[in-house]
């Protein structure tokens, strides 16, 4: 088993929004024995006084992982985020602290874009109205506004990893395929992608959702393209509650511009499962609401917390980065009989000289380095001889735009 200059029996790990049990079993496989588990997010003034003494932190979609908290998380070496979505954290805050965001960018798509098939099947046929009735004693058996998916035009906007698997099934089940991506995009099948986002909403039976949080995506329909889009449509967003302006929505259902809605998403969301969902679209019989479940199966949820889990493990281990949504990517060897320093600094120049002048005044050989920077961010791996780490790690972190700095053996 690799060693850290940090005994691995002292190094915390913390995982919040209840985490697959899998990422604890191969964590306690690897030897971290100090693992919390917890079941929902934390405030953010709980969380800052849990993190202090952390070195890992697995979160879901909802722990929001602001400048603040990584002020207060002085020994936070990683974090795991075991979901697709990372802008529930600050990446630039967790640059400037040196601390390294994993993700796990494909294990849940499928079951997202399952979901949305499901789903746009039960809108099209009025199941979830038909359904609400029943258990109310009502019996709506009628034709009426109940369709077929086959030969329907599907409307995604974002045409990404979620975006694209959904096309394919979709295409499978006989449905006309339109695309809107601000990136030009290779279609699958016989996907087109369209010029913009108006002439997808104005052609589709049903829209959905697949673009990331960004500044760009935020309220990115509104009442005005819901305006735009067929009388009698669908909208399904499984994206981020951010993108669709939820009172206009919900005006659209009430006045029945709109034939139905699947939600998964929503500005704003219940922090645990024992606290309250309030949201204007709740009553509304033509309406899916599920509690932020696109990516929760057992399947997806396994698979990703040993994805996640291994990610954070071989930084730990090993200092490789492969993968991460802000660090430099490097893809290290083992280092057998050596010790590895680790070096996150800002990426000006003069910083790898200044390191370099260090091993090279304590005359120290230099077994291998490696080097890969990001942005602002420089990480300079270097492995030397074991009897002159400890001195070579403390210059090192007195290199000006030494971010952080740690040792492997
Ligand atoms: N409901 C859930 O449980 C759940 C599960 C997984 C992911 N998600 C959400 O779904 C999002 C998409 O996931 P993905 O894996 O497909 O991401 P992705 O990065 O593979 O794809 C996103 C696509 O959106 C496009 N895009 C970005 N901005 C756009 C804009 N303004 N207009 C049109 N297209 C734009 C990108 O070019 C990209 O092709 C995630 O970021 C996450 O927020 C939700
Ligand atoms: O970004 C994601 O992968 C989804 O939003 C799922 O988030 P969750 O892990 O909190 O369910």
């Amino acid at each position: 088993m690799t060693r850290t200059s940090l005994d691995k029996s002292r190094i915390r790990f913390l995982l919040l929004e209840g985490i697959h049990p899998s990422a604890v079993e191969l964590l306690h496989a690897q030897g971290y024995t100090q693992v919390e588990a917890l079941s929902g997010a934390l405030p953010e003034e709980e969380l800052k006084a849990k993190i202090a003494d952390v070195h890992f932190l697995g979160i879901r979609s909802r722990t929001q992982l602001t400048a603040s908290v990584f002020e207060a998380a002085n020994k936070l070496v990683a974090v795991g985020a075991f979901c697709i979505g990372t802008n529930q954290i600050d990446l630039l805050a967790a640059s400037a602290h040196g601390v390294a965001v994993f993700n796990a960018p494909y294990s849940n798509t499928r079951s997202v874009a399952e979901l949305v098939l499901g789903e746009s099947i039960l809108l099209l046929r009025g199941v979830p109205g038909k359904s609400a009735a029943a258990h109310r004693g009502q019996w709506l058996k009628t034709a009426d506004n109940a369709f077929e998916i086959r030969g329907k035009v599907l409307g995604i906007v974002g045409y990404g990893s979620i975006g694209a698997q959904l096309s394919v099934l979709a295409e499978a089940l006989g449905m006309q395929v339109l695309f809107h991506d601000v990136v030009t995009k290779l279609p699958l099948g016989n996907a087109r992608q369209v010029r913009d986002l108006e002439e997808l909403l104005s052609a589709s039976d049903i829209v959905s959702l697949h673009v990331p949080e960004l500044p760009s995506t935020q309220w990115m329909i509104g009442a005005r393209q819901i305006a735009a889009m067929k009388p009698g449509a669908i909208l399904i967003n499984a994206s981020r509650g951010t993108v669709v302006e939820i009172d206009a929505l919900a005006a659209a259902l009430k006045e029945g511009r709109l034939l139905g809605a699947a939600v998964d998403v929503f500005p704003v969301e219940p922090r645990t499962n024992k606290d309250e969902f309030v949201s204007p679209l709740r009553g509304l019989d033509n309406v899916i609401l599920t509690p932020h479940i696109g990516g929760s199966t057992m399947e997806a949820q396994a698979n990703i917390g040993l994805e996640v889990a291994q990610k954070l493990v071989k930084y730990s281990d090993n200092g490789t980065t492969t993968t991460s949504v802000n660090f430099p990517e490097a893809a290290l060897p083992a280092h057998p009989g050596q010790h590895r320093l680790l070096h996150v600094h800002r990426n000006v120049p003069g910083v790898m000289s200044e390191i370099n002048k260090v091993f090279a005044e304590a005359g120290t050989n230099i077994c291998a380095q490696y080097l890969q920077t990001r942005g602002d961010l420089g990480y300079v791996v270097t492995d030397i001889e074991a009897a002159s780490s400890e001195r070579a790690l403390e210059k090192l972190a007195q290199v000006p735009g030494t971010i952080r700095s740690r040792v492997l053996f």
